[in-house]
């Protein structure tokens, strides 16, 4: 087992990585303060996982939260339901939320905690790997808007994050594609020896290699650690975490919740920053198709839904979180491995972006 560090003061918390944690009660007990403990679940997961997990809890008073699954269901109505279960069990202030899940799972449960009187412990427990990179790490949590992905929620961290990297092997292929584009994510923003790294080893991830999946986690966790501990609440350098997400969550939102995975959107969107980065003289053609044949090998879609107009992306754009009084920021690449955000760019590159043709992109020619 790995153990990595978010430092943030009285806030710090221990991120464990390694096979088979989940029957490990010795790493949960340090972080329950009360006799209650209520885990969050779905649908999904809950038949695969949460024995396990409640036998590991066996010396507290349990109750479980069955979610509906998916994107879509990241809303007020089933937010509801979590606070209807603490307090139909009437859980107290000392009792500790479980998050055993994906991002989906992770954020929700964490924004109940936030919310439940006016804030409860939590702990994730992530099972697919785009929550194990990213979304159990840096207390973002939150639901969606019809209008905007993650508009309504809160700052939230958790006491600790469990991640059983065996979880992994029950994920659909396609659930572990999307992980991937946040993991080539912090090569792209912060590590391009990582991209390499990559490069080398992502037929084994695809393929569930243990080891691989373990150092991909660490290494992605540890970037994400660092970020998070510079500028928890995004003023600054947290923003670099949202490569390709404006592009992204503006195909999230408009394709429907859950049509796009949250990952695929990412990939594309990222191909996008990709392709604004090159249009700016930031990075070379080159560069960018090397990103565009990475997401591509990680199975990944490189090239926005053909229905979306210039004009939706920039509707749904204009409500991101990086807005500032009317001005959109944009994460870009300066250079591969180093990201910035920007407001200063002209506009007609930013529509050239929008207008670009993606599809004769992917065939990467030379
Ligand atoms: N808070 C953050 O910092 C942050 C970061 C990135 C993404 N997110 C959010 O995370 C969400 C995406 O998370 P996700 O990709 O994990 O999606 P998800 O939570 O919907 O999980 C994907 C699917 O995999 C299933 N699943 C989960 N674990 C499984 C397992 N071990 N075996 C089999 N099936 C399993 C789920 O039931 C679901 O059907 C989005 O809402 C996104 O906005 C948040
Ligand atoms: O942790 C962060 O900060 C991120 O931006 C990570 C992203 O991968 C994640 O999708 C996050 O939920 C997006 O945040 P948002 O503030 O743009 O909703
Ligand atoms: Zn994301």
């Amino acid at each position: 087992m790995q153990t990595l560090k978010v430092d943030l003061g009285e806030r710090s918390y221990p991120i464990h990585i390694g096979e088979g944690l989940l029957d490990q009660p010795e790493l949960l007990a340090p972080h329950i303060a009360g006799r209650q403990v209520a885990i969050i679940s779905n649908e999904t997961v809950a038949p695969l996982y949460l024995e396990r997990l409640s036998r590991s809890l066996a010396a507290y008073s349990v109750i479980s939260v069955i979610l509906p699954d998916g994107e879509a269901h990241k809303n007020w109505e089933t937010l509801q339901l979590i606070f209807d279960g603490l307090l139909t069990a009437r859980h107290d202030r000392r009792t500790t939320v479980i998050a055993l899940g994906g991002g989906v799972i992770g954020d929700m449960a964490g924004f109940a905690a936030a919310c439940y009187q006016r804030g409860v412990d939590f702990i994730q427990v992530p099972t697919t790997l785009l929550s194990q990179v990213d979304s159990s790490v840096g207390g973002k949590t939150g639901i969606n808007h019809p209008l905007g992905k993650n508009m309504v929620g809160a700052f939230y961290q958790p006491q600790a994050v469990l991640i059983d990297t065996a979880t992994l092997n029950t994920l659909p292929p396609r659930e572990l594609s999307a992980g991937l584009a946040e993991v080539i994510k912090y090569g792209l923003i912060c590590d391009e020896p990582f991209l390499t790294w990559l490069e080398e080893h992502v037929d084994a991830l695809r393929n569930l290699d243990q080891a691989a999946l373990t150092e991909a986690i660490s290494r992605s966790c540890a970037a994400k650690a660092l970020v998070v501990n510079a500028d928890e609440r995004e003023s600054g350098v947290r923003a670099t975490l949202n490569l390709g997400h404006t592009f992204g969550h503006a195909i999230e939102t408009h394709m429907g919740y859950g049509v796009w995975l949250h990952g695929e959107a990412v990939a594309a969107g990222t191909v996008m920053a990709l392709e604004m980065s090159q249009r700016l003289g930031w990075i070379s053609a080159q560069e960018r198709d090397r990103g565009i044949r990475l997401f591509k090998r990680a199975g990944l879609p490189v090239i926005p839904p053909e229905e979306m107009t210039e004009a939706d992306f920039l509707e749904h754009m204009a409500i991101d979180k990086k807005v500032i009084d009317g001005r959109l920021r944009l994460v870009l690449l300066r250079h591969m491995g180093e990201a910035v955000v920007t407001d200063d760019y002209p506009k007609e590159i930013l529509q050239a972006t929008l207008g670009a043709d993606y599809r004769a992109l992917a065939q990467l020619k030379g």
